[in-house]
């Protein structure tokens, strides 16, 4: 089953240069895509569009079966919903006024009433906290914290906490180890693996960094100037036939 397809995107932000140049792709239901390319090359732009944080110029988003455009509130409010984020800096991601406790209470106080949890449940919004803590594999003590209070790899599993909070179908992440050490990048991107097995969503990985997409996804697209180039199963990595820029990435992962 596919959860989403993106059709012929395009967006430009300055004349003459598409950031995103008529690119199409599906994920499915419990799939990791991996969605890799240079720095500049088109794939956070993609995230932006997928996410409404930019307009595109052309091209289609469907969800459920319905263009995105075409969505009335109901459905668009669903969507939100259903397609939530990781970016790369946690600082940035978690409003540092509030404990942790609030933070991840904030996705499912927004949606509540829309919300039939098949994973969580849970007696009150204390006991829920501290699922969702021990889901991410973090103290329970947490909860009362701030974020200044917490390491980048901790914050990290904050804001992935609070994503799958509302069980979401899928979860763009946008490089979210690049800002943390190679020991918290590793930690992250098996925690990531194994909320999957579990929990059942898709995630869109975008990173630059072959070698982690190769060991989330099942599937990778490869972006170059805007341009989708390959997609692939992982298996096929090393398959003959491969585009010659990913071949070039693969020399150097
Ligand atoms: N808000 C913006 N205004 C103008 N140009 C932008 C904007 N955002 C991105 N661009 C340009 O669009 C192109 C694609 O950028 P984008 O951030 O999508 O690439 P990326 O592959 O995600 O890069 P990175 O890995 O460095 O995040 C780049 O040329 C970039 O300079």
């Amino acid at each position: 089953m596919t959860v989403i397809e993106i059709h012929n995107l395009k967006k430009s932000y300055n004349p003459g240069k598409l950031a995103v140049n008529d690119v199409s792709l599906s994920i499915q239901k419990g799939e990791s895509l991996g969605l890799v390319g240079e720095s500049g090359c088109g794939k956070s732009t993609l995230a932006h569009c997928l996410l409404g944080v930019e307009k595109m110029d052309a091209g289609s988003i469907v969800y459920n079966e319905e263009p995105i455009a075409h969505a009335n509130r109901k459905q668009l409010r669903n969507y939100r919903r259903n397609v939530q984020t990781v970016f790369q800096n946690p600082t940035a991601s978690l409003n540092p006024k509030l404990k942790i406790r609030d933070s991840l209470l904030d996705p499912y106080l927004q949606f509540k009433d829309d919300l039939q949890l098949k994973h969580f449940h849970f007696t009150s919004k204390q006991d829920f906290v501290q699922q969702l803590l021990e889901t991410v594999e973090l103290p329970k003590g947490l909860a009362d914290r701030y974020p200044h209070e917490l390491s980048g790899g901790q914050k990290q599993r904050v804001t992935i906490a609070r994503a799958i909070s509302i069980e979401p179908k899928l979860i763009v992440l946008d490089e979210p180890t690049a800002s943390l050490d190679v020991l918290s990048q590793g930690a992250i991107l098996e925690l990531l693996g194994s909320l999957q097995q579990t929990l059942g969503m898709s995630y869109l990985f975008i990173s630059h960094d072959l070698a982690a997409v190769y060991q989330l996804c099942q599937r990778i697209a490869v972006m170059k100037d805007g341009e989708l180039l390959d997609v692939f199963r992982k298996e096929e990595i090393y398959d003959s036939n491969r585009h010659d820029y990913t071949k070039e990435l693969i020399d150097i992962f």
